[in-house]
């Protein structure tokens, strides 16, 4: 990792201590090249001289030497049209160096977060700071759209050059080399930006392989992974993985430029060399002929130079407004899909306010997502208001979509949802949302403040820390509050100053706190999906104790795996093939020997003769 503020002396040694992953083929040419990129103004410069020279020599006294300034002429030329073929192989090489310099410290980073780091470290906030910036740093991020608008301003200086260089032409050559001046310029320039626009699609083809390499480089280099990749000892594994996946990616990436780059780059340089020379020739024919002074043929040079050089790579612009406005793009697409799945969706308007009062019920619900499998097929269910309803079923039964479409997330393919007997559509779907106390199983854990996870339940009670503790008391979650160093003002994260981490368990008993939160504030449906999963037999038992005291009169929805949260619940519905095939509460369901009852036993099996499944 490069030290912070580190010396330019310090930065020189970083970077000569880099050269070697660059590969000795590269770093050769590079030299090479850039050696001779070097050298090749120096010999422009040498042979115009000598050119005008000859040229004036009849003024000075000695006879013109037509074929010294047809050599120099050449010359000049030449060195001319070298420089404008090596800058993209300049491009292309710096290319290469760059992403084998930052493919190797990835792979260095990787190792260090996966392997070599003990996971203490690993878990200090400087270092995880330091691994962040470094995971950043790596990341290639392409330009952003306002360096986009910002580099397309920069036009205006490119174009404005040229439209002076033209006028120059016009006024001291001929208004017909002016035209070819500019005809020159505006053909490379329209070539470079048509290759550059066959890039950006080459780009957004490769979309899939490159957020692989992107995905296995991020995950690799997470301080999360480490964990399981020690464990499991994958680290050899994941560095061939991500080597490979790169080859691929950028063997790709390369055959697509060969492809789209060297023909027109061909033509457009022989454009390019017949526009220059026509104008060169121009020129010295002119000023051969005795009609231009020193000053005239100076400056129709430089504007000559200036033309066509025109049409070349604009470091400063094309890349920003090729690339930059992907990302803007995306954000299009996305709103345009947005805006048309809202226009889709019907909006109701009534409010949903005290409801509901009698009951929600499920009715003839048909599911599917997309063009996807029906997950629900005719789903009926009731949820009485103020009583609480267990639904059971075997993973991917439907249970958490179920909960999708009660808030309003998705509607019914078919079939409706009621609630005391409107049609949920009818309703304000924000209004019905406020109705909700929802954790998902996938809660969020917020890098906020302790208090801010629990008060994003009611934002208007972010503030109030009575609320909060309160809140958290109910959900069991005070004692892990109080247990942080700064309290409810305790970032959750070991990313930032102070932060802590909490356990898979704590932080379900924060999220909890966020539902009651919301109960507090005039929630009056709590889902709570799989609430329990990750908490000891104890909390659970605790959580349970208080959680009939607290949801007393409310309508809530419980989805668990676990039976000894499930049997609590009114009345338990278990849904298999996308309906409820069996619901009544815990005795009654046991009685009738049915699917519950077998899915209950199986579970009290695994827990050891006489265990009644309790866990
Ligand atoms: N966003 C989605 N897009 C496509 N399919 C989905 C999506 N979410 C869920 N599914 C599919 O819908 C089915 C039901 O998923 P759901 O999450 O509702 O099941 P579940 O009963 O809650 O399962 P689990 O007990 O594992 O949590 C599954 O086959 C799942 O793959």
């Amino acid at each position: 990792m490069t030290a912070a503020g580190a010396s330019p002396s310090e930065r020189r040694r970083e970077i000569a201590r880099l050269l070697p992953y660059a590969g000795p083929g590269p770093l050769a040419a590079a030299v090479a090249l850039n050696l001779v990129a070097g050298l090749l103004p120096a010999g422009f410069i040498v042979w115009t001289s000598v050119m005008l020279a000859e040229v004036a020599a009849p003024a000075a006294g000695r006879p013109a030497d037509l074929a010294a300034t047809a050599t120099a002429l050449g010359l000049a030329v030449g060195a001319y049209i070298a420089q404008q073929v090596i800058v993209p192989y300049q491009a292309a090489l710096g290319e290469i160096i760059a992403r084998r310099v930052d493919g190797r410290c990835a792979r260095r980073l990787m190792r260090a977060a996966l392997a070599d780091a003990p996971m203490a470290v690993l878990e200090r906030e400087d270092v995880l700071s330091g691994l962040g910036d470094a995971r950043d740093g790596l990341g290639r991020l392409p330009p952003t759209p306002g360096e986009a608008v910002a580099g397309a301003l920069t036009l205006i200086a490119r174009y404005t050059q040229l439209a002076g260089a033209v006028v120059l032409i016009g006024i001291m050559l001929s208004p017909v080399a002016a035209v070819v001046a500019a005809a020159t310029a505006l053909v490379i320039r329209h070539g470079q930006r048509g290759s550059l626009g066959r890039l950006g699609a080459l780009w957004r083809e490769l979309a899939g392989p490159r957020r692989r390499v992107a995905y296995l480089r991020g995950t690799g280099t997470a301080p999360t992974a480490a964990k399981e990749f020690r464990t499991l000892g994958l680290i050899d594994w994941y560095e061939r993985r991500h080597r490979q996946d790169s080859r691929e990616y950028l063997g790709a990436l390369w055959a697509g430029r060969r492809r789209i780059l060297f023909w027109p780059f061909v033509g457009y340089t022989l454009v390019g060399l017949a526009g220059g020379a026509a104008l060169l020739l121009w020129l010295g024919r002119s000023a051969a002929l005795g009609g231009l002074g020193l000053l005239e043929i100076s400056i129709v040079l430089q504007a000559a130079l200036v033309a066509v050089r025109f049409g070349t790579f604009f470091p400063e612009s094309d890349v920003q407004t090729q690339y930059g406005l992907n990302a803007y793009e995306a954000l299009e697409t996305f709103e345009e899909v947005a805006r048309r799945g809202a226009g889709e969706t019907p909006r109701g308007d009534l409010p949903a306010a005290g409801l509901p009062r009698h009951g929600i019920r499920f009715e003839g619900v048909r599911f599917g997502y997309g063009r996807g499998r029906t997950v629900l097929d005719g789903l009926d269910l009731e949820l009485p208001a103020g009583s609480s309803t267990a639904i059971v079923g075997l993973n991917g039964a439907g249970k958490t979509t179920l909960v999708k479409l009660l808030a309003r997330l998705y509607d019914p393919d078919q079939g409706r949802i009621a609630v005391d007997g409107l049609d949920l559509r009818g309703l304000d779907p924000r209004d019905w949302q406020r109705r909700l106390a929802v954790i998902f199983q996938d809660y969020v854990r917020y890098e906020l403040s302790a208090g801010a996870n629990i008060g994003l339940g009611a934002p208007d009670a972010l503030t109030d820390r009575e609320a909060l503790l309160a809140a958290a008391r109910r959900a069991g979650a005070l004692e892990v509050v109080q247990a942080l160093p700064g309290g409810l003002d305790t970032p959750l994260s070991r990313q930032y100053a102070g932060g802590r981490d909490l356990s898979g368990g704590q932080w379900q008993r924060v999220a909890l706190a966020r539902a009651f939160l919301a109960v507090e504030r005039g929630a009056s449906v709590l889902v709570l999906d799989e609430p329990t999963a990750q908490l000891d037999v104890r909390a659970e038992v605790e959580f349970f104790d208080r959680f009939l005291a607290i949801t007393g009169g409310l309508t809530t929805v419980i989805i668990s795996h676990r039976f000894s949260t499930v049997r609590r619940a009114d009345r338990i519905a278990v849904i298999e093939h996308g309906r409820v095939v069996e619901q009544g509460d815990h005795a009654s369901l046991l009685r009738s020997g049915g699917r519950y009852a077998g899915l209950f036993n199986l579970q009290a099996r695994r827990f050891g003769p006489g265990s009644d499944g309790v866990r």
